[in-house]
C-alpha cells in the first residue's frame, strides 16, 4: 500500500500495490501495522455499504460527533465517485479546508478520513458501490452533517447533485468553531 497526504491534515490517499499474474489480480487493502505506523486508525469495528443507482448521487457532508467521533477508510467496489474530506476540528491547521480523490472501483483505491472531518461523495457514474471501514461504531444520536454547498468550505464539486436526500438538502450552514 502507499499512503499519500492530501490538503486536509491526517487524510490520506490510500493505493494498493497490485499482484497480477494470469489469474488476475490480489492486493492487499488493509494492514492494521501499516496503518499503525501512519498513525491512522487500525481498528474497524464495523463495516457498511453504500449502493447507488445514479450518476450525480450526492450522500454528506456527515461526521460523527463526540464522544465517538469516527475515521474512515472508503473505497468505491463498483464504479467512479468523488470523495471529499472536510476539516472540522477548530485546532486543526487545515480547519474548514476540504482534500478530493477520485475513488474508482478498477484503480482499487481508497481514502482515508479521519475523526473530526465530515466525508461526502458524488457518483460519477451509474450504479456506484462503496465500502466503508469504520473506527467507531454507529450511534444515531451523534450523527451531524454541514452542507455540501455551504460557501464557508466552498468544495469544488464536478457538477451539481441529481439525488441527495432531503437530510442532506436540508443541513444548516455551519457555524465557525463548532462541532454540531
Ligand atoms: C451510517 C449508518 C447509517 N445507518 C442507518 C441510518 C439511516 O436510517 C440509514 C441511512 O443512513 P444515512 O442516510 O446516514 O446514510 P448515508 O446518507 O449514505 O450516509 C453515509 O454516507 C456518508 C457519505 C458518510 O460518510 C456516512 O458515514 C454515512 O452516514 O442507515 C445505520 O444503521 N448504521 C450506520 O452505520
Amino acid at each position: 500500500m502507499r499512503f499519500s497526504p492530501t490538503a486536509v491534515a491526517g487524510a490520506f490517499v490510500v493505493d494498493v500495490e497490485e499482484r497480477a499474474d494470469n489469474r488476475g489480480v490480489f492486493a492487499r487493502t488493509f494492514c492494521a501495522e501499516s496503518f499503525a505506523a501512519h498513525r491512522l486508525a487500525s481498528v474497524y469495528p464495523q463495516c457498511n455499504v453504500s449502493q447507488n443507482h445514479k450518476r450525480g448521487t450526492l450522500r454528506g457532508m456527515h461526521y460523527q460527533a463526540d464522544p465517538k467521533p469516527e475515521s474512515k477508510l472508503v473505497r468505491a467496489i463498483r464504479g467512479r465517485v468523488f470523495d471529499v474530506a472536510l476539516d472540522l476540528r477548530p485546532a486543526s491547521e487545515t480547519y474548514l479546508k476540504w482534500a478530493a480523490v477520485e475513488l474508482d472501483g478498477e484503480k482499487r483505491n481508497a481514502f482515508y478520513i479521519p475523526a473530526g472531518c465530515a466525508h461526502g461523495f458524488l457518483t460519477l457514474e451509474d450504479n456506484c458501490e462503496l465500502f466503508y471501514q469504520m473506527s467507531e461504531v454507529y450511534v444515531a444520536e451523534l450523527a451531524r452533517g454541514v452542507r455540501y454547498d455551504d460557501p464557508e468550505f466552498g468544495i469544488a464539486w464536478p457538477f451539481a447533485p441529481v439525488i441527495i436526500s432531503e437530510r442532506d438538502a436540508a443541513l444548516e450552514s455551519y457555524v465557525r468553531g463548532t462541532l454540531t
